[in-house]
């Protein structure tokens, strides 16, 4: 099971960064969902179907990594998704999905499967990047409906590319992670900002 104090604490940590992300329009119309490792099988994870700039920590159930409930609460329809990288990955310790219209978009119109990013001074948000110079490269997946058929399918592609920061679903949004909860947000604004400069680089024809 899982400690009532820790969930609570993550719970609320949940719904306080709904507010935030629904502010900046990246999480509307009940869109997204978020969540946070609470030990080695289990982490706490926003309910499907809610508002998220209006969670309350009832809103928030806890998730074993097959995705069962541990609490009340309708798991997200993405759970598996978020389960995933806590099962691969001992060290991350929160995830973070969102629906930007700049993430929508970009991925909707971007030709390749993955876009690379060189040169941009903000690379360096990403844990354990250094500098400009190198090379960060986000996979992009075709949108599913059937999430164990998309969970599988980046889960290949992490085995055979790496697991790197993030990753885009077409016409859908991001899927982000960090070791908690304030680094996945700096993730998160990270890649924002620059699949924003990539989209302006195209309006200008770049
Ligand atoms: C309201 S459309 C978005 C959903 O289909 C889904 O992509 C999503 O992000 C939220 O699903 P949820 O089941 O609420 O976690
Ligand atoms: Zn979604």
């Amino acid at each position: 099971m899982y400690n009532q104090q820790e969930f609570a604490r993550a719970a609320q940590a949940l719904c306080d960064y709904g507010r935030i992300l629904y502010s900046r329009g990246w999480s509307p119309a009940t869109s997204s969902n978020y969540s946070v490792r609470l030990n080695d099988h289990c982490c706490a994870l926003t309910s499907s179907g809610k508002h998220k700039g209006e969670l309350t920590p009832a809103d928030i159930l806890a998730v074993d990594w097959q995705g069962q409930a541990l609490s009340a609460g309708k798991p997200s329809a993405e759970t598996l998704l978020h389960t995933q990288l806590y099962q691969r990955d001992e060290q991350i310790g929160a995830v973070l999905h969102t629906h930007s219209p700049v993430a929508v978009v970009l991925s909707q119109i971007w030709p390749q499967d993955s876009l690379s990013l060189t040169g941009w001074e903000l690379q360096k948000a990403f844990a354990g990047e250094t500098t400009h110079e190198d090379t960060v490269t986000f996979p992009l997946f075709a949108n599913d409906q059937n999430i164990d058929r998309l969970s599988a399918l980046v889960e290949s592609h992490m085995q055979a590319h790496g697991q790197g920061h993030a990753y885009l679903i077409r016409g859908h949004g991001i899927y982000t992670w960090g070791k908690d909860l304030a680094e996945c947000f700096r993730h998160l604004e990270a890649l924002e900002n620059l699949l924003g400069y990539q989209l302006e680089l195209l309006k200008l024809g770049k």
